[in-house]
């Protein structure tokens, strides 16, 4: 189900529960009318002996419905309409709005309502699986040298945005895995998920001890609530250069808009950072930054103004470190033990940005102490559409608000 938000980059939102729901409903239908018609004298007669008595009285098409029958329909009809001011109707009509159809398990923008939670711990394991067992995917497809390299069209500075059977199979694991262990919540991710082509990939229920250590009690919350985003390879530019250090997968999980868990994974290291807000992480910060001359990792593929406005800010004594990948230049910022990780105290993003590559990188900050903002400091809510126009600012143990102020407003000096 594909909501085209901008040429060639989809948004995809699946709730195979709700064609679940509708599954059954069809089916008490049918079986309804099978059993009401069954009952029915008219029916039988009519079907065994199309010549029988035309006195008998009989209702139009020649079905005759029993009081029970009726009743029962009725009864139906009420069911019917509870659902459409459950919400359950209406999110499958507003798919309809998004261009969407019906019957392909995908469901539109948000979960059907049913008041059920679920235990954002558990979610933090799915997700450390998740971003794993797509990652093992991106390696395999790295390896085989087939990546089947295609272009899903322009960005809006102009660079192509490029995917490859690893990005498409990764996200079909990611995808699955996720949504067979939480049905209910609404899950974003970037690449077109085929619902023809479904997976059931069930999680054992076991959260890993270095998790159990550090989240040591369920934390429960309203599965509506909860938006999750997905980016099954980052930095699919350099994974096409075969520039390996800078991929990554990604899960991120969005409590009413705000950032509440991430996890960042790097394929060919096979290391992962994740972090939960209030809750606990297997990464740190590191023990000192430097705020006045700030070595700051931008883009190098969708870098826009980016060097023009650091220098700017920071004056010429500042090192530019030009990466790839959003979830490699948030761990740059952090205390990460793998040796192919460059270092760096700030990353600023001038251009377009989409929230599957940054809602991770968000959350461990936020747990961390840290901050991502848009270049003017506001904080980017995980709900909704699925871009953010403002830029980005992220930074650990530093005065963020006074960043904000020391960087130019890119509307007014033509920078964006
Ligand atoms: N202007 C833009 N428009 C669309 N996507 C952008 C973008 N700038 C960055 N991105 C996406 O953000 C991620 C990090 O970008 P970069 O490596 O340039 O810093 C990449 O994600 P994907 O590789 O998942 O597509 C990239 O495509
Ligand atoms: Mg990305």
């Amino acid at each position: 189900m594909s909501h085209h938000s901008w040429p060639g980059v989809y948004m995809y939102t699946v709730d195979t529960r709700s064609s679940c729901d509708l599954q059954k409903l069809y089916l008490f239908i049918y079986l309804f009318l099978k059993w009401n018609l069954a009952l029915s004298p008219g029916w039988s007669a009519m079907s065994r002996s199309p010549e029988r008595p035309a006195s008998r009285a009989m209702a139009p098409m020649g079905i005759r419905l029993s009081p029970l029958g009726v009743a029962v329909f009725c009864l139906l009809g009420l069911g019917v309409l509870y659902h459409l001011y459950s919400g359950f109707l209406a999110g499958r009509f507003s798919l309809f709005g998004l261009g969407g159809e019906p019957g392909g398990g995908a469901a539109g923008p948000a979960a059907a309502a049913d008041g059920g939670t679920v235990d954002l711990r558990e979610m933090l394991a799915v997700s450390v699986l998740a971003a794993v067992r797509g990652g093992d995917e991106v390696r395999r497809v790295r390896e085989s040298n087939v990546l089947h390299e295609k272009s899903k069209g322009k960005t809006r500075e102009g660079a192509e945005d490029k995917m490859t059977s690893g990005d498409v199979l990764s996200n079909r694991k990611m995808f699955y895995l996720l949504k067979t262990a939480f049905p209910s919540v609404q899950i974003n991710t970037e690449e077109h998920v085929d619902a023809a082509d479904q997976e059931v990939i069930l999680w054992d229920h076991k959260i890993p001890e270095d998790i159990l250590k550090e989240v040591t009690t369920p934390k429960e919350v309203p599965a509506e609530s909860v938006t999750v985003w997905i980016d099954p390879l980052d930095a699919t530019q350099e994974y096409t250069e075969d520039l390996r250090k800078y991929v990554t997968t990604m899960v991120c999980v969005a409590v009413n808009g705000k950032p509440m868990l991430g996890v960042i994974h790097k394929p060919f290291s096979e290391y992962t950072a994740w972090a939960m807000v209030d809750g606990g992480s297997n990464v740190k910060a590191r023990s000192s930054y430097n705020e006045k001359t700030p070595r700051i990792v931008v883009s190098r593929s969708h870098s826009g103004m980016v060097k023009q406005v650091a220098l700017q800010t920071f004056g010429n004594q500042t090192t530019i470190i030009p990466a790839g990948g959003a979830g490699y230049k948030v761990l740059a910022l952090l205390d990460v033990p793998d040796k192919s990780q460059e270092k760096a105290d700030l990353y600023i993003h001038v251009t377009y940005i989409k929230k599957w590559d940054i809602c991770a990188g968000n959350a461990i900050l936020k747990a961390l102490g840290g901050h991502m903002t848009t270049l003017s400091g506001e904080e980017i809510s995980y709900t909704g559409s699925d871009g953010i126009e403002g830029g980005l600012l992220a930074s650990i143990r530093m005065n963020h608000q006074a960043l904000v102020r020391k960087l130019p407003d890119l509307e007014k000096t033509g920078h964006k």
